[in-house]
């Protein structure tokens, strides 16, 4: 069997007295869109900077795409797309000359024809020789997908991707985050949107206090929705906290 997209071994990670990461595991096999999904302050983004080589976890190892992001960070970035929640282009850019910037950064020749598929797929196209100062939110997000994709990394992470995009952008872009997982490669998709995550997600990974809880084929679930699933997952960790508390260990009010 081939090596997993992504691989998690016992990350830890600490921010002074808050434990954001307290060893997780977590396995995802290549071709699958997967769904990260958890709480405010449950570790997603702790994790993905991890898996990025953005952030060094206090223990534990990782692998992805075939490498190491903890040992080398440069050529683990070179491996993967990132779209970051709310970030944004730089400003004193057209949304081409952005492009091209990340094309250099990139080692990509010749992207005419990648930026204009792309800026057909999320309706762009009369704003490529804008600033991006000049953008709207969502014009800025569609630029930012556009970028995570762009070098048509076998991984990608994609923090929120949905925000700020209009209902046929959203349903654009969700099959073609699909079908990019379907073509082999490994979506990452970090996000609150549990409708979504059970819509298009292969595979879902439910996180808390820093731990994976669980990790599900939404499409198994049966009657139940991936929205209850969740309830009942955070519901019965967050129980599990305080078991000091009985009538919270009996499951009353
Ligand atoms: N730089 C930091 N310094 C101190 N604490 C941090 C830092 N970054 C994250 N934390 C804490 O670590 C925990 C996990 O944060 P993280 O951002 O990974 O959560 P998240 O699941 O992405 O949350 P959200 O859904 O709100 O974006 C939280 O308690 C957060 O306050």
């Amino acid at each position: 069997m081939s090596e997993p997209a992504i691989e998690a071994d016992g990350l830890t990670k600490r921010y002074g007295e808050v434990t954001a990461l307290d060893a997780l595991d977590l396995t995802v096999p290549r071709g699958e869109l997967f769904g990260f999904l958890g709480p405010n302050g449950a570790g997603k983004s702790t994790t993905i900077n991890i898996l990025t080589g953005q952030l060094v976890p206090d223990e534990g190892t990782a692998r992805v795409a075939g490498v190491d992001p903890v040992a080398e960070p440069v050529r683990s970035r070179e491996r993967v797309g990132i779209l970051p929640e709310n970030g944004r282009p730089p400003s004193f850019l057209t949304v081409r000359e952005y492009f091209d910037f990340v094309a250099e950064a990139r080692d990509l020749t010749d992207i005419e024809g990648r930026v204009e598929r792309w800026a057909d797929r999320l309706a762009f196209e009369s704003k490529l020789d804008t600033l991006c100062t000049d953008l709207s939110q969502g014009e800025r997000q569609k630029t930012l997908i556009t970028q995570a994709f762009l070098h048509e990394p076998e991984v990608v992470f994609i923090d929120e991707p949905l925000t700020n995009l209009d209902p046929i952008i959203q349903e654009r872009a969700k099959r073609f985050f699909r079908s990019y997982a379907d073509d082999g490669n490994t979506v990452f998709l970090s996000t609150h949107f549990i409708a979504t995550a059970q819509e298009v997600c292969t595979r879902v990974g439910i996180v808390n206090r820093g731990r994976l809880l669980d990790d599900l084929d939404p499409r198994e679930l049966g009657g139940e929705t991936l929205l209850d699933r969740f309830f009942a997952t955070v519901d019965a960790d967050s129980v599990a906290v305080d078991p000091a508390d009985p009538a919270a260990l009996a499951g009353e009010e």
